[in-house]
């Protein structure tokens, strides 16, 4: 199994800048390389990783995406005089040529094929390409938006040569729409291309008609191009202006925080949810490429966005359980240098197997983004069965210019000026990885060989007086067997490993899951936070609940659970669910998710009561996807001595990718309504949970 991260970079790429003034230009500087490179040297992360040599791409490689006149154009640019380089530039559009500058764009090409290249051939699980010039808004025959060539473009292209593979997933988080990308695979539905934008209703650069939902693809690419457009834009109604012209700083200040319209990291992750993950899952990809451009996060001066940089932990996180964990980042755009460099640091710490850190004060998305993420699902719904149920009165038609008061632009600059001098936010915090990553306990003759990079733990076994005074259990005779009171006191001496953060997870294999759980919930709650997320696989839930919200269970089963009006119980009935892997993973994706984001757990226990329900690869997929919460504490609790499903559960919980789950075909219809009913139920309490506006029930 491949392992390692790779960090491409090289000093060379820092070596072109703007040569004559224009304010559309001056944002991409040099700086945004080195700044990103100095705080992942200084965060001892980039001594972590495989450094790769970066190389020039060949003109063979470039011809992929571009054609032969635009290559033998930019081939001048080396030669030209400031005022040829000028010229030259003014046919394109909101980008800059420099002497050196093709040197660099063949060296960003060439560093993203580097990266593909190790690993396509397991030399690497992942890495980030740290590259200028950016490439996704470069076209055939044509520069834009400070990119060249299209470095991703080239780099899935290739990997379809080279590596014959059939599937890539290209996942552009970047706030600007990534046209170059769009136009080259809107065709191809062996590249799924996946983009959220910055759009306003089209007064967004790039402005264009077809960066709306509603452009799905063509032909037999219909359904594999996916844009997710932000449509909230400050409306400067004109009496701002008024209000403006006797605006002192702090008033200035109260109207900016008034008028933060971006976007945040709920609706981020809600769009994760709602939208990319379920497809993606059914595209099922070989590879994923991230168009990783960082605008989008707090503080840039093109996205105005209100995400901080920790939701790159999580972005990625939620996609290295994809495609074997084969994921290729390249640097796009970025240019508050601050929460550029903190994002970079973010996404390569966890691609490096560090749990994402804990996102509290997350809420439900804003209206607009519901409106997005409906209609981005029902102009998909026919080409996706993971939307098939989904509500679908469509949105408002594409397209629409909604009736905003139009701009200012005067007020609006003077607004953007204020803005920027007054956005702070919190410095992301460390993200320590304890140095075991997973502790485990299990009956004797049960060694395996991914066992042996676990960390053996023993306690001592409970006595039953103990015992009843640490659970508050009635006594039944299961607590006088001797393998019981074992298999507490190895429970509660793993939690102590935890809680002492030696041990990052852990896997117990127990006698009696039901006692197991109970008492680990306890002991968690007494000892290690006020919050656990328990995740019950099996028809008898073991713990009864207090409405105190100290415990949240969700509970899949295969039996017609109880009705419920509590927020912090959820059964989740599917039948079937061993062969409806589709249902099981739509629950998880659009269910189990947002309720645990949502929650924000401090500890999370995981446990398999009856391995009948699920298979072992959906397992690792769950136990994979949990690690997202409470700093990675996942405590994985497994009854019986199924061995692939024990081994599969130590590798997720070593960080070790989950195998695909394949193909998926449709979720049965009865276990995606049974899930919709309690999606339904719990959204007023859990907004992550929405997937449509107030005025469309
Ligand atoms: C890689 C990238 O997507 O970040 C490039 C964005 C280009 C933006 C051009 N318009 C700039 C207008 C200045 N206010
Ligand atoms: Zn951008």
């Amino acid at each position: 199994m491949a392992s390692g991260t790779a960090l491409l970079y090289d000093e060379e790429m820092t070596r072109y800048k703007l040569l004559w003034v224009d304010p559309a230009c001056k944002i991409e500087v040099p700086e945004r390389l080195t700044v990103s490179w100095e705080a992942l040297h200084n965060a001892g992360l980039s001594g972590r990783c495989i450094p790769l040599p970066v190389r020039q791409a060949t003109e063979e490689e470039i011809l992929l995406a571009h054609s032969q006149e635009y290559l033998e154009a930019v081939k001048k640019t080396p030669d030209m005089s400031l005022e040829e380089l000028m010229t030259f530039t003014q046919q394109y559009g909101d980008v800059y040529f420099h002497p050196n500058i093709y040197h660099c764009a063949k060296l960003a090409v060439g560093a993203s094929l580097q990266l593909v290249d190790a690993v396509m051939t397991g030399k690497v699980r992942n890495g980030l390409a740290l590259v200028r010039p950016p490439g996704h808004h470069s076209q055939r025959s044509e520069a834009s938006g400070f990119c060249v060539f299209n470095n991703v473009a080239i780099a899935a292209l290739y990997a379809k040569k080279h590596f014959k593979i059939q599937r890539v997933l290209i996942v552009d988080w970047d706030i600007h729409h990534g046209q170059g990308l769009q136009y080259c695979f809107e065709e191809d539905p062996q590249v799924l291309y996946f983009s959220w934008h910055r759009y306003e209703h089209q007064r967004f650069w790039p402005n264009l008609r077809e960066s709306d939902f509603d452009s799905v693809g063509k032909g037999m690419g219909a359904g594999f191009n996916i844009n997710l457009p932000w449509n909230k834009a400050r409306l400067m109604a004109p009496y701002f202006r008024g209000l403006l012209e006797h605006c002192d700083q702090k008033c200035l200040t109260w109207l900016l925080a008034s008028l933060q319209v971006g976007m945040d990291s709920s609706d981020y992750l809600s769009v994760f949810f709602h939208v990319l993950l379920p497809v993606a899952y059914e595209f099922n990809p070989e590879l994923i490429l991230v168009s990783a451009g960082f605008d989008s996060a707090v503080g840039d001066p093109e996205g105005h966005m209100c995400a901080t940089p920790e939701i790159f932990g999580h972005l990625t996180h939620l996609l290295m359980s994809l495609a074997g964990g084969r994921l290729c980042a390249v640097l796009e755009g970025g240019y508050n240098l601050t929460s550029l460099a903190q994002s970079v640091c973010q996404t390569v710490q966890t691609l490096l197997g560090d749990p994402p850190s804990r996102i509290s004060g997350l809420s439900s998305p804003c209206e607009s983004a519901l409106e997005s993420i409906q209609s981005v699902r029902a102009a998909h719904q026919q080409y996706w069965v993971c939307f098939k149920n989904a509500d679908v009165s469509l949105w408002p038609d594409p397209g629409t210019k909604c009736s905003r008061l139009e701009g200012d632009t005067q007020a609006e600059e003077a607004l953007k000026e204020g803005e920027m001098r007054e956005i702070v936010w919190p410095e992301p915090p460390s993200r320590l990885a304890p140095p075991i990553r997973t502790g485990v306990t299990l009956p004797a003759g049960l060694e395996d060989d991914v066992l042996t990079s676990c960390f053996r733990v023993t306690g001592i076994p409970l006595t039953p007086n103990q015992v009843a005074k640490e659970l508050w259990h009635p006594a039944v005779p299961e607590l006088k067997d001797e393998k019981v009171l074992q298999s507490l006191g190895d429970i509660l001496s793993l939690l102590k490993e935890i809680e002492k953060k030696e041990v990052r997870n852990g896997l117990a294999v127990v006698p009696n899951v039901s006692l197991a759980a109970t008492f680990g919930v306890q002991h968690a709650l007494t000892s290690l936070t006020d919050r656990v997320l328990l995740v019950f696989l099996g028809n008898e839930a073991p713990v009864e609940l207090q409405e105190d919200g100290r415990v949240m269970l969700i509970q899949l089963c295969s039996t017609e659970p109880v009705e419920t009006k509590s927020k912090f119980y959820v059964p989740i009935c599917l039948k079937k669910s061993s062969s409806d892997v589709a249902g099981f993973l739509h629950a998880v994706l659009s269910l189990l998710l947002p309720l645990a984001y949502g929650y924000d757990p401090g500890m999370i226990l995981a446990v398999m009561a009856d391995c009948s329900l699920v298979g072992a690869v959906a397992w690792a997929q769950l136990i994979g996807l949990l690690q997202s919460f409470a700093q990675g504490h996942t405590l994985a609790l497994i009854q019986g001595a199924e061995k692939e499903i024990i081994r599969v559960t130590a590798a997720s919980l070593l960080g070790e990718p989950a195998s695909t789950l394949g193909p998926l075909g449709p979720p049965l219809s009865e276990n995606v309504k049974a899930v919709e009913k309690e999606r339904q139920r719990l959204q007023t309490h859990w907004g992550l949970l929405q997937t449509t506006g107030e005025d469309h029930p």
